[in-house]
């Protein structure tokens, strides 16, 4: 199971909770995040995560591309609906490639926290 996992900085803290509250599998999948995100699930959750481009710098282009070819299975995608965004399209373009490629996607906590309980539910515990 591949999971990408991107939150906006007022966002950070609520990914790291989530991480911690569902180590045991996301430690059993792939993961990948945009840059400073995955350097904070890698130090604050001890999670192994592919860090990728910063998201005003182009991560969430990054992943959008993965996903675009079948690379993603579920995204986590904490928005911050109070901050405007300098790569407002580049975000609006992830979303956008979710809906388009049918890839579930959460974007707040408690989304976040059904998605995955429903993910461990399946069985989907293996990467
Ligand atoms: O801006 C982001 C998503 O749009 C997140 O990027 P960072 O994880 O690098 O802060």
């Amino acid at each position: 199971m591949k999971i990408a996992l991107i939150a906006h900085d007022h966002k950070k803290d609520d990914i790291v909770l989530l991480a911690r509250e569902f180590t045991p599998f996301l430690s059993a999948c792939q993961l990948m995040a945009t840059g400073t995100t995955g350097r904070r699930l890698h130090d604050e959750a001890g999670l192994t995560v592919e860090c990728l481009l910063s998201g005003p710098f182009g991560g969430d282009l990054q992943i959008g591309a993965r996903l675009a070819v079948g690379d993603v299975d579920v995204v986590v995608f904490l928005r911050d609906p109070m901050t405007a965004q300098p790569h407002e399209p580049d975000i609006n373009a992830l979303v956008r490639a979710c809906d388009v490629h049918n890839v579930p996607c959460a974007t707040n906590l408690a989304g976040a926290r059904i998605l995955l309980r429903g993910l461990i539910l399946q069985g989907c515990v293996h990467p």
